[in-house]
């Protein structure tokens, strides 16, 4: 199943709970835009290539739109739609004032140079300007983007619309972005991590965890349950997966990748596996942060993980999210578990647009307060119907959008 069925099959069933009527259902899993632009750009060579971009703006009634900006060579229409479908639900559900939408390009990283690659976002930013802007639909990072990229679509937009830091999130600390918005996501993820041990009466110095993927959310993630006492016994990134059942020394992992520059496959620690593997090893918890789509019907019977924590949006499918929530696994959901990046995006724009600043200690602090408010709804909400996490977290977003949506007036 592609990514937005499966999210209008995770929104269907939420809105069959709170008997939302086909009207409202056909408006609130409608997109309301979506664009696909052709990016020319001059290569290092000389010559003229043309890459794909889109960008899909999912919903609106409770603010202007928010979402990241994936550069992947798997992006298309149905993975940016579907993920701009989960930016609605996150927002509401962490209760912020802002829309869902989501971006992406259709490119290897790994393949074009720094100078091609801003090359590529300026002629992005060409083809969508005027659909962004702070008021309307504001960028942000996701896989393969980062804050290089975020100041490159803030110069770009600007030459067209004037000095506006807020049009884009995720921006350098030096360049109008926050402290802690590069951390947020996975330190979110790790915060909501321990909420989802204390629920189950789990010590996290004796929970083992592997993490998929070593990137922004990753690294980050593993970093801060590393430090909470947890035993970080798997990480992974594309290339390949390292496992040590006694734990791997995380710092170590962050020192060899930003110093060297190089994989985890090269990690000189631990067993080399695979990350297919690695979803599959005895472990405490799982915390896929990379892809989507990576627990399917196809392994969804090999996973041992007593819980997962979705760090990465979409992986795993409604029919393992079926499966696993039937043997007992602990879910936490994406559009709750890695909402601590869109929440601190939140204050960096507040902030942008207010030429004010807070210091790291009060981002963390207002980070943790938000997501604690959110995962005490979301337990409360699943508590008192005996139903899933992810299905408690649908109803609270549903909710609070068809609400919004219904003092807009649907004419
Ligand atoms: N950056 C952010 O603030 C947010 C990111 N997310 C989600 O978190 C996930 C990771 O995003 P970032 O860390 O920002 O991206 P990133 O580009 O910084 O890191 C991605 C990581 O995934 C690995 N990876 C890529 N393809 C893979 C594959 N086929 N198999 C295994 N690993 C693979 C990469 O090697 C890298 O370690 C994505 O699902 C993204 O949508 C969610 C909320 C916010
Ligand atoms: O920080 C943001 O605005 C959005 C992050 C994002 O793309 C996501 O939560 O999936």
């Amino acid at each position: 199943m592609r990514l937005f069925e499966a999210t209008q099959h995770f929104f269907n069933e939420a809105a069959d709970q709170l008997a939302v009527h086909d009207s409202l259902r056909d408006l609130l899993s409608t997109p309301l835009r979506e664009v696909q632009v052709q990016i020319p750009y001059e290569t290092d060579s000389g010559k003229t290539a043309c890459l794909v971009g889109y960008r899909v703006q999912h919903n609106r009634a409770r603010g202007p739109m928010k979402g990241g900006l994936r550069y992947h060579p798997g992006v298309d229409l149905d993975e940016v739609r579907g993920l701009a479908s989960l930016m609605t639900w996150k927002a509401a559900v962490v209760d912020l004032p802002y829309g869902g939408a989501k971006g992406g390009v259709v490119v290897d990283v790994a393949k074009v140079s720094e100078r091609e690659l801003e090359r590529i976002t300026r002629r992005f930013i060409d083809g969508i300007h005027d659909i962004i802007g702070p008021d309307v639909d504001i960028p942000a990072p996701d896989i393969g983007t980062d804050q290089r990229v975020m100041a490159w679509i803030m110069s770009q937009f600007n030459k067209y619309h004037g000095f506006n830091p807020g049009v884009v999130t995720g921006k350098a600390v030096e360049h109008y972005g926050i402290p802690g918005r590069a951390e947020a996501t996975g330190r979110g993820a790790g915060i909501l991590a321990l909420k989802l041990m204390q629920r189950l009466n789990r010590d996290p110095r004796e929970t083992s965890v592997a993490v998929q993927g070593f990137g922004n959310v990753g690294s980050h993630v593993a970093r801060f349950l590393s430090e909470a006492g947890c035993r970080i016994v798997a990480i992974s990134d594309q290339y390949g997966a390292r496992y040590a059942p006694q734990g791997l020394d995380v710092g170590q992992a962050l020192r060899h990748v930003a110093q060297q520059k190089s994989s985890i496959k090269e990690l000189n620690e631990g067993n080399l596996i695979s990350n297919d593997e690695l979803l599959e090893i005895e472990v405490d918890m799982l915390i896929p942060a990379a892809i989507g789509g990576v627990v399917t019907e196809a392994n969804m019977t090999r996973i041992k993980a007593p819980m997962i924590v979705e760090a990465a949006n979409g992986p795993i499918s409604p029919e393992a999210d079926r499966y696993l929530n039937a043997r007992g696994v602990a879910i936490l959901p994406d559009i709750l578990a890695n909402a601590g990046g869109v929440t601190a995006s939140y204050f960096e724009w507040a902030q942008n647009r207010q030429h004010y600043r807070w210091n790291l200690q009060r981002v963390r602090s207002e980070l943790e307060r938000t997501l604690t408010t959110a995962y005490d709804e979301v337990s409360a909400e699943a508590d008192a119907r005996n139903i899933s996490l992810r299905l408690a977290a649908y109803m609270i977003g549903i909710r609070r959008v068809a609400f919004a949506t219904s003092l807009d007036g649907m004419n």
